[in-house]
């Protein structure tokens, strides 16, 4: 089981040596993957216990809270993302003006050493850390040599062989704004190549419009405070994860559903094949739940009335039962 710890001070005295990483991880994409599997790979190597160390909030919602992006996932689904890696350890630090003052070598000590016995440090070639993001990749090496910790550069990770953009490139670096950019084409597809995995959100089930029974299609309707980035408006095949673990295949909607002059934007399940007599007894409210993005099917249509949209969201259910369950 993956320790989380939320400071250095609840890291037991015995632990380590470790091997450490530092950063954000928006989204633990196949780039970020290649440093944690460095990290295993070092603390393997050394028989020191791997450790994450990232930052909650992500440092931009502090430092620039009007303008910073979207987060791809919420802490909980990182951690979970980061533990599925195999890391010991994740060390949550809280993000404040206080943690961002700290100069590199204070964080390096006060963090790495004192709190997390590192011997081994492990980051991307692209590393900012310390206040006003003056240490780097060079002050990391300075520091480890006059300190005495190893310091090992994972390079960037491109995609080749992956599916991407209609520029015909190849060779785009793994990156956070790259699934950003692809959800918010509403490409979940490119996302879960990036990522790979497929993009998630996470949020309570709550109320929606009581519409969604009448027109024979109930949809489990995520909170307006549900973590994750919203992909662009449309229909999309995916899953469900309820609270128990069972995954369900669903036709999932995201929008402000027009054809009732919807105002705020919903993301919606409906679970697919489940037998009509039995909607009564299938009770998704209350419970937080994951809905996982596979494959696009269309855009939001804004349709004369119900009949209309039924028939079509008929074809939607099809077509993703065809996706999700006929290999
Ligand atoms: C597979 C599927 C496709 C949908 N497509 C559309 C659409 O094209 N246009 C639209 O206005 N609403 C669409 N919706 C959303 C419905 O309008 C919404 O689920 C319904 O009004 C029930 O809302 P409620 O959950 O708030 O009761 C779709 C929902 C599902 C599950
Ligand atoms: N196949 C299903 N997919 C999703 N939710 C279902 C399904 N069957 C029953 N439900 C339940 O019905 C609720 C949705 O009913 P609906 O009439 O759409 O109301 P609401 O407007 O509150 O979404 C869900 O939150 C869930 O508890």
């Amino acid at each position: 089981m993956v320790h989380i710890w939320n400071d250095p001070t609840e890291v037991p005295e015995d632990f380590g040596p470790s091997v450490v990483t530092i950063g954000n991880f928006d989204g633990v994409h196949r780039g970020h993957q290649q440093v944690l599997t460095q990290l295993l790979r070092t603390a393997g190597e050394h028989g020191a216990r791997s450790v994450v160390v990232t930052f909650d909030p992500h440092p931009a919602l502090v430092h620039r809270p009007g303008s910073a992006p979207e987060l791809l996932m919420g802490l909980q689904d990182k951690l979970d993302a980061l533990a599925d890696t195999g890391v010991d350890a994740v060390l949550v630090m809280k993000y404040n003006l206080t943690l961002a003052a700290m100069t590199p070598e204070e964080f390096v000590v006060n963090v790495l050493l004192d709190g997390l016995h590192a011997a081994h440090v492990v980051v991307g070639h692209d590393l900012r850390f310390g206040v006003g993001n003056s240490g780097d990749v060079g002050t990391m090496q300075e520091l480890g040599k006059k300190l005495g910790f190893g310091v090992h550069v994972v390079n960037e990770f491109g995609a080749e062989g992956f599916p991407v953009h209609d520029d015909g490139g190849t060779d785009r670096r793994c990156s956070s704004t790259w699934v950003r950019e692809a959800l918010a084409e509403g490409d979940v597809e490119t996302a879960a190549a990036v990522l790979g995995r497929p993009h998630r959100m996470r949020g309570e089930v709550v109320h929606g419009a009581a519409r969604g029974r009448a027109l024979g299609f109930p949809t489990a309707n995520l909170d307006h405070g549900a973590t994750g980035y919203v992909p662009a408006d449309g229909i999309y095949a995916g899953w469900l994860v309820d609270e128990s673990g069972t995954r369900w295949p669903a036709a999932i909607s995201v929008g402000s559903n027009p054809t009732f002059d919807g105002v705020s934007r919903q993301v919606e399940a409906h679970v697919i094949d489940r037998p009509e007599e039995e909607v009564e007894d299938f009770n998704l409210y209350g419970q937080t739940v994951v809905v996982e993005f596979t494959s696009r099917l269309r855009g939001m249509v804004a349709y004369r009335g119900p009949e209309a949209l039924v028939e079509q969201m008929r074809l939607d259910v099809a077509q993703a039962h065809d996706l999700l369950l006929d290999k």
